[in-house]
């Protein structure tokens, strides 16, 4: 689903409005909120909203109006407000629906002991800094302690950079209503997001309006699904997909057996394994159902001989994984993915060796992973502030050409075509070894036909549900091992309602 800028919502809108009519479409984001009420209240308290004059205020009667739980209802407004036509519509099916109005302004003790607040202050026209009156609303719902349903963004966060006034709304959820605000999706306003919904209203086919260049987008629960790929009754073990690893060290064998892990419980049906001689023992150690090979590091073209070789018999590759930074390890990445013609996720060392020659790969099949160290390193233009990661990659993209997963709280995917926001995840994935499985990931969705842009953003998806997942079941201490096994309940999606979409969990 495309996330949008505050201008492409606008032209999105114009054009939904055109069609159905501005007071249809408002009743229709009010019949959704009210959906969710119940979902986040709690206690006996009022459903309350705050509505500012604009149509994110007229929202928030709308909600009101449509809600047919059975709590009192009460909303803060401006008697005096001109407002749209929406606006009016809903704010006098507010009325007859017995929604008691109230003046603004409103003081957080009038907020306490509500079960849930409904920030309809501002929406996707908001700007930064706030204006004292939206301030004085925004800090009062925040010194409330009342729980926050957030009504398109939340209010004090600005809808396409992710920036946060002094004043924010911090929601327990927030739908977005039409399509999904960017900011909403970046730091630091993610944080105040809570949990994502969508509701679509109306604007199903409106993707194409307004968007000039490369569009964000974010993948939900079904499309994720749809990516996943399914093995034919007549599979065999190679054609259900045979990616070849080539990682581990002396010193970092793990890298390569985590790695091999991912891969594996992914779904491949063969995962090769070259490493050099000296990880050997450790991995066959510890992977069993894995094929190991191993090369003499220091004779790189003899290496690179042995591994290209395996290559006929696989699908896709992955390389870099505790391969480490020498001469010898740099000539054998080189040489692998200079001389093969299989999809590559190149991650860790291979990033490093990678970087000296990127003109080499441009629009290659190659997806890279770099975390914010790395893609400093190999996009050549230095340390990557948080609020530039998405146009730091959309550059690096746009000059090479090559697929990057660039890791982070939000982890971005970019291709020549699109910027992909990934929105699972948990900080219980800042462990070691968990890049490793997510390479390992990629592969098998590589080795299984993806192109390499939905491999990486299928893995990336994939993967932050498996950190949900592993979590979900240790509640403390999830190792990488964990994450590679969750992988298979992380893959199952409940059938979702196309009407209110469930983008992501609060973080
Ligand atoms: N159109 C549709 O079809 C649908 C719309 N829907 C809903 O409408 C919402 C958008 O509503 P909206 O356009 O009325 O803008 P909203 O964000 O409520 O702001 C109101 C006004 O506040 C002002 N303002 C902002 N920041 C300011 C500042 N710092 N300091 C001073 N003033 C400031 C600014 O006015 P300006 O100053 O630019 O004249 C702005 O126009 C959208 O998020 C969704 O919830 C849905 O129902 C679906 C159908
Ligand atoms: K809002």
């Amino acid at each position: 689903m495309r996330a949008v800028t505050a201008a492409q919502m606008r032209a999105i809108d114009a054009a939904a409005a055109a069609r159905d009519g501005e007071v249809a479409l408002m009743r229709a984001a009010g019949a959704a909120i009210a959906r969710l009420i119940d979902r986040y209240a709690h206690g006996d308290g009022p459903i309350v909203g705050v509505a500012g004059n604009g149509n994110n205020g007229g929202d928030a009667y709308a909600a009101l109006a449509a809600y047919a739980g059975g709590r009192r209802r009460i909303v803060y407004g401006d008697p005096a407000a001109e407002g749209s036509r929406a606006r009016h519509d809903a704010r006098w099916r507010a009325r007859i629906a017995g929604v008691e109005e109230r003046p603004l302004p409103v003081d957080a003790n009038a907020l306490r002991g509500a079960a849930l607040v409904l920030d309809g202050v501002l929406g996707v026209n908001a700007r930064l800094p706030l204006d004292a009156r939206s301030a004085a609303a925004v800090a009062a719902i925040a010194a409330s302690g009342a729980a926050v349903l957030a009504l398109d963004i939340p209010t004090g966060t600005e809808p396409t950079t992710g920036a946060v006034d002094a004043h924010v709304v911090r929601a327990v959820a927030t739908i977005a209503l039409g399509r999904p605000k960017l900011g909403t999706l970046l730091d630091p306003a993610r944080d105040c997001t809570g949990a994502l919904w969508c509701a679509p209203i109306g604007m199903r086919d409106a993707d194409a309006a307004g968007v000039d260049d490369p569009p964000a987008e974010v993948l939900d629960p079904a499309a994720f699904a749809a990516l996943l790929p399914v093995r034919a009754d007549e599979s065999d073990k190679r054609s259900s997909g045979a990616p070849l690893i080539v990682a581990g060290s002396t010193q970092f064998p793990g890298a390569a057996v985590l790695c091999a892990w991912g891969a594996a419980r992914a779904g491949a049906g063969y995962v090769t394994v070259a490493a050099p001689e000296g990880a050997a023992a450790a991995l066959r150690a510890h992977l069993v159902e894995q094929v190991v090979v191993t090369y003499d590091e220091r004779d790189p073209a003899a290496a690179v001989q042995t591994i290209l070789d395996l290559t006929n018999r696989c699908s896709a590759i992955a390389i870099g994984p505790g391969l480490g930074l020498s001469d010898d390890s740099a000539a054998i990445v080189n040489g692998v993915v200079g001389g093969t013609t299989l999809p590559v996720v190149a991650d860790a060392s291979a990033l490093y060796h990678l970087a000296k020659r990127l003109d080499a790969y441009r629009d290659a099949p190659l997806v890279i992973t770099p975390h914010a160290g790395e893609f400093a390193r190999i996009s050549g233009k230095g340390t990557v502030a948080p609020d530039e990661r998405l146009a730091r990659v959309r550059e690096f993209v746009d000059r090479t050409g090559i697929v990057t997963l660039l890791k982070g709280r939000t982890t971005l995917i970019a291709s020549r075509d699109a910027t992909h926001l990934n929105p699972t995840g948990t900080n219980a994935l800042a462990t070691a070894g968990t890049g490793d499985v997510l390479t390992g990931a990629i592969a098998t969705l590589l080795a299984q036909g993806l192109a390499p842009v939905d491999a990486a953003r299928a893995g990336a998806y994939w993967h932050g549900r498996a950190g949900s997942v592993a979590l979900a079941h240790r509640h403390r201490g999830v190792v990488a091992r964990d994450v590679a096994e969750a992988l298979g309940e992380a893959s199952l999606v409940a059938p979702q309602d196309p009407e209110l979409i469930r983008l992501f969990s609060s973080r």
